[in-house]
């Protein structure tokens, strides 16, 4: 898959191309990232990428003129690249935007390219969100420094969904929220910690019991956790069962 990247901190991004699941991807030629900087669009002798607001206040936007060709531009290149304009969407990261949760994550991993404008200073130009923005997402309620984070969330969240990114696909299928549900609890060595020991029925090597045993304690911490998640979710015949036994363990 291939992302577009447009921030004053590329350099940021190492976080995700140089380290982990990410880095391999990238290593591997899986996951391409490009960068464009607003700031290399600036003409004035102090590169000045920010601009004051209109009807005055605190802070700063950024500065239209140095914004809109970085974004031109990485919308460019997709297209160069031979990425359908329908299959390419420019995101911008703010707390103003849709909740990213794995649904979305889902969406966005069908597109051939994605391009993610990481704002700075107390945002955009609403123009330019008008404009050249196709989507607006929120990693959540809360407001940060910059999108660079929220992008890099973003792309990580996506770049796991891309086939062969996850070598063995399962824990893609295994982590909390892919089916809807909080994950289970896990447990390595040593076999007792503080006195506390592994269930047993890790060890005991039937992959089915423990199977079951999983998906019980994710549908359990789920209920306890985030009931909101069960709320409309139409449970199995199994799932149901595995639920009700918890729910009756956890009265006893
Ligand atoms: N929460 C969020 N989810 O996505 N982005 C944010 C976020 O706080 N963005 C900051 C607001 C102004 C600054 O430019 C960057």
């Amino acid at each position: 898959m291939w992302i577009g990247v447009v921030s004053l901190f590329p350099e940021m991004f190492e976080a995700i191309t140089r380290y982990g699941v990410t880095g391999r991807a990238v290593d591997q030629g899986l996951l391409t990232v490009d960068f464009w900087n607003p700031r290399d669009y600036a003409t004035d002798k102090h590169r000045t990428v920010d601009d004051r607001p209109y009807g005055g206040g605190p802070g700063m936007l950024m500065k239209v003129a140095t914004l809109r060709p970085a974004i031109a531009e990485a919308r460019r290149d997709a297209e160069h690249r031979g990425y359908a304009p329908a299959r390419t969407r420019v995101v911008y990261l703010s707390p103003q935007g849709r909740r990213l949760d794995q649904r979305g994550v889902r969406e966005l991993a069908g597109l051939e390219a994605l391009i993610v404008v990481a704002g700075r200073y107390e945002g955009i130009d609403e123009r330019v969100a008008e404009a050249d923005i196709d989507e607006e997402w929120s990693i959540g309620d809360y407001v940060l420094s910059g999108g660079e984070l929220p992008a890099m969330v973003m792309v990580d969240a996506v770049s796991r969904l891309v086939p062969g990114v996850l070598g063995h696909g399962d824990s893609a299928l295994e982590d909390s929220f892919s089916e809807g549900l909080l994950d289970c609890p896990h447990y390595t060595r040593p076999e007792t910690v503080d006195g506390r020991r592994v269930p047993e029925i890790l060890l005991s090597g039937n992959h089915a019991a423990i199977r079951r045993w999983r998906l019980k304690q994710s549908l359990g911490r789920t209920w306890l956790r985030r009931p909101d998640l069960l709320e409309g979710r139409a449970l199995d015949r199994e799932q149901q069962q595995l639920l009700d036994e918890f729910i009756a363990e956890d009265a006893a």
